[in-house]
């Protein structure tokens, strides 16, 4: 008898996290978000660099559903969260409340925020209220509030801006690990090349609301700030944010 063997049929593609296509945003004349198209890959990390005023938090609240596209397709998962700049906590909750917050009022839940607030190292601090707290450690918090919710979608609107600059390195770190172990989707808008490139597996320059450059980080962000790799990604990209360096 003869055998037939038939080809196995390659699994699809997973779904993106994020699919964009012909975003358009204006304020009165002014164009912020000029015809957008951008996917994010399930468990990506996508930083976004550009010159201030150029459109990044006008996209980022886009993807958060917190403003409205003028023209376009934004499609988002269900779990979304988002770190701001500032922690935005609630001052007369306790630190445990405020992560919480918003989930169902039940054990099931004190316990996932029990566990998020360990995730970023302040287990101890549940029943801490929010001005006891430095600026780092607030920061936290806010990571905690949005990993609780086991967001498929994590954004992040220059959340270590206000953070001096070694609780930023650990911050960097933190969310790093945590978006890799949570599998989560991320967007990141920064200042920062350095950060970008760390961080990110991909990283965009936006300019005049448009996206002007796109470059692949994920093998240079391993290497070590000073090398050779690194250094020529990092001129790259300043030179494509219209930097000179002297
Ligand atoms: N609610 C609003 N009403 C009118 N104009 C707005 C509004 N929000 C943003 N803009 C304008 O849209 C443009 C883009 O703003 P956006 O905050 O997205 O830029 P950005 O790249 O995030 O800047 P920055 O890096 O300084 O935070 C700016 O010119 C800004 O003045």
């Amino acid at each position: 008898m003869s055998k037939t063997t038939v080809a196995p049929t390659p699994a699809p593609a997973p779904a993106p996290a994020v699919r964009v296509s012909g975003l358009r945003r204006s304020y009165g004349s002014t164009v912020v978000l000029d015809n957008l198209d951008l996917t994010v890959a399930d468990g990506e990390f996508v930083c976004l660099l550009g010159r201030s005023g150029c459109g990044k938090t006008t996209l980022l609240r886009t993807l958060a559903g917190l403003d409205k596209a003028d023209v376009g397709v934004v499609d988002v998962p269900d779990r979304v969260a988002v770190v701001f700049q500032e922690p935005r906590l609630l001052p007369w909750k306790r630190v445990g409340f405020n992560v919480r917050y918003g989930l169902p009022n039940n054990r099931e839940s004190a316990a996932r925020a029990q566990a998020a607030l360990a995730e970023v190292g302040l287990d101890t601090h549940a029943d801490a209220w929010p001005k006891s707290l430095s600026g780092g450690q607030a920061q936290r918090v806010a990571l905690a509030r949005a990993l609780v919710r086991e967001p498929q979608l994590l954004l992040l609107d220059e959340p270590f801006a206000s953070l001096d600059a070694l609780t930023r390195i650990t911050m960097q770190g933190l969310i790093r690990d945590l978006a890799e172990r949570h599998g989560a989707a991320a967007v990141l808008v920064t200042h920062d090349v350095d950060e970008a490139i760390l961080l990110g597996h991909r990283v965009l320059v936006m300019d005049g609301g448009a996206f002007t450059y796109e470059v692949d980080t994920s093998e240079a962000g391993r290497s070590h700030r000073g090398s050779t790799p690194y250094e020529a990604l990092r001129r790259d990209l300043l030179k494509h944010l219209g930097v000179e360096e002297t």
